[in-house]
């Protein structure tokens, strides 16, 4: 059984369906991503796993607990980040993560985090005088300090510079290295790419896909190949060869499609005939393309996303 499953869960607020029938499994230690456009639901599906939003129908469950039902249970399993990390103006970070420490039987030491967090300079200042990135930086510590079997992360990195986001990355390599399962909202796909085993992507409160960063932007199976022959090159050379999906030739330029290994295959075969390949493209779909990909179509076919409701 998966640590968190969720199955076909609804969610509106008023007249407006957020999520629309949402199945989700994450496994124990895994990195799930949640990708998607602004207002897509990530954040009120992420909430509700949390146990802070109830859904209007469908069941979550969080290592066999109803999150709307065991709050106590479930605090000492997850650590949640929210995205607006909301704390009293006169609080200092040494503070805040001694108080949220205390919540825990055995909370990560405090000095650890604001080393780790970069806000060692900054322990004494008040939470409102810090930047939006010390803020950021300290809701990310809160939300580990329990020592989380599942950590929540809502836009764990926007708004950090590109040293703070790497430092970020790095420590939760350690964490995901001692087995914790983390979920994260991210609008960066080079994070998703970093950290993520796998992602799903919302969009209009569906998923509408999923798989490893590798099976979504394709790179583990479909390459496109563009080339013009230096000689006359017929169709069924290319087609005939082992991995490749499609081929087709416009003004006298081909396009193959086919397996990782496609590349290799198609400049042997035309080597093997002595054929150059002028004006050589090999593409592989970045995960950016697949999520607006994903997402177009997505809209290319409202019909199909409001028929199950
Ligand atoms: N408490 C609420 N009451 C009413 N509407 C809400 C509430 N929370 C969210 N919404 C609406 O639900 C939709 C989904 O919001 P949500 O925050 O889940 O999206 P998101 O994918 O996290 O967006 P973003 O990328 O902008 O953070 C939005 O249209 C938002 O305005």
């Amino acid at each position: 059984m998966a640590l968190i499953e969720v199955r076909n869960v609804h969610k509106s607020y008023g007249a407006r369906e957020v999520l629309r029938g949402i199945d989700l499994d994450i496994t124990d230690g895994e990195v799930v991503g949640i990708l998607g456009p602004n207002g897509a639901g990530k954040t009120t599906l992420v909430e509700a796993i949390g146990g802070l939003r109830t859904p209007d129908s469908g069941s979550i469950s969080v290592a066999d607990i109803d999150p709307t039902r065991e709050d106590a249970r479930l605090r000492q399993l997850v650590g949640m980040q929210l995205q607006q990390c909301r704390l009293p103006a006169k609080i200092t970070p040494a503070e805040a993560l001694d108080l949220f420490g205390s919540f825990y039987p055995e909370p990560r030491a405090t000095e650890e985090l604001l080393e780790r967090f970069g806000l060692s300079d900054q322990r004494g200042q008040h939470f409102e005088k810090l930047s939006g990135g010390q803020q950021q930086r300290l809701s990310v510590a809160l939300a580990l300090i329990g020592r989380p079997r599942i950590a929540i992360l809502d836009e764990l990195t926007t708004g950090l510079d590109p040293a703070a986001r790497r430092e970020i990355w790095s420590y939760l390599d350690g964490l995901t290295a001692e087995g914790t399962t983390i979920l994260l909202v991210t609008h960066s796909m080079e994070e998703a790419e970093y950290l993520c085993d796998r992602v799903a992507i919302l969009d209009g409160g569906r998923i509408v896909a999923e798989g490893t960063p590798a099976e979504i932007s394709g790179t583990g199976a479909a390459q496109v190949i563009t080339f013009v022959p230096s000689a006359t090159l017929d169709h069924e050379v290319l087609s005939g060869l082992p991995g490749i999906t499609g081929v087709s030739l416009d003004n006298g330029r081909f396009t193959v499609t086919g397996d990782a290994a496609a590349p290799q295959t198609v400049l042997a075969a035309l080597s093997g005939r002595a054929i150059r390949a002028e004006q050589l493209r090999i593409v592989t779909p970045s995960l950016d393309e697949a999520y607006l990909r994903a997402t177009a179509l997505a809209l290319e076919n409202p019909a199909d996303a409001s028929k199950e409701n």
